[in-house]
């Protein structure tokens, strides 16, 4: 697995907003929608594409187009949600699968309850997004759903995970794919109850105020 965080003074500052307990919903949901496309621009790096010849007005020229198969997009709901749009922004051609998991609070199980992935992922670059790597449970199910689908290129985009996530899907990985891992910042630790300390709270509590 490959760790980038994002090193920044945009993301930072973009960051520090969205820490701020007293930062209202609407906010909160425009700065991850900006953050993710300062992401994504990272996270993007290694996208597959091809030469396509290009008229320009002066002279024929080679230019780049993404790759077929195009890339799948994968927000996890509900916080990954807030996501999508900045990522298809940036990446217009891709297709959007879907995973619905939810972290038992008591248990701390990621729990399914939504699966909409291609049967066949092998040879697509995959590309999920969630806003939170806390314990890595949630993200260990979601990389082996596309696994289990042929997937071996994955990037996860992220705004904050804590060392524990990153050490479960670490051991999670092992050499069974190609795993890149993007995100604003790694913080400090998880407290008692695994939030992300100090954090930014739930994520999508703060993006959709339902509980
Ligand atoms: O690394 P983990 O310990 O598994 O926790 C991280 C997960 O928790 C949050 O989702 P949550 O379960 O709150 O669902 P939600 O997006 O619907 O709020 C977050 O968006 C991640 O998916
Ligand atoms: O800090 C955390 C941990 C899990 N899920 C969140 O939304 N925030
Ligand atoms: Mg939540």
């Amino acid at each position: 697995m490959r760790l980038h965080v994002a090193d920044h003074p945009l993301v930072a500052h973009k960051l520090s907003v969205l820490r701020d307990v007293s930062t209202p919903s609407p906010t909160f949901r425009q700065l991850v929608d900006e953050l993710v496309t300062l992401l994504a621009y990272e996270a993007t790096r290694h996208v597959r594409t091809e030469e396509v010849p290009v008229q320009t007005p002066v002279a024929l020229t080679t230019g780049i187009k993404l790759a077929d198969p195009s890339p799948i997009v994968v927000p996890i709901l509900r916080a990954g949600l807030g996501m999508l749009d900045g990522m298809t922004r940036l990446l217009p051609t891709a297709e959007v699968g879907f995973l619905g998991l939810r972290r038992d609070e008591e248990t701390l199980e990621a729990i399914t309850y939504a699966n909409r992935l291609p049967d066949d992922l092998s040879g697509r670059q995959c590309f999920l997004l969630d806003p939170m790597l806390a314990t890595g449970g949630t993200l260990v199910a979601s990389i082996d759903y596309v696994l289990q689908r042929g997937a071996r290129d994955v990037t996860v985009v992220c705004l904050l995970a804590a060392p524990e996530g990153l050490k479960l899907v670490e051991e999670f990985v092992g050499d069974r794919a190609d795993v890149s891992v993007v995100v604003a910042a790694v913080d400090e630790r998880l407290n008692e109850k695994a939030y992300i300390v100090p954090g930014l709270g739930d994520a999508g509590d703060r993006l959709y105020g339902i509980v």
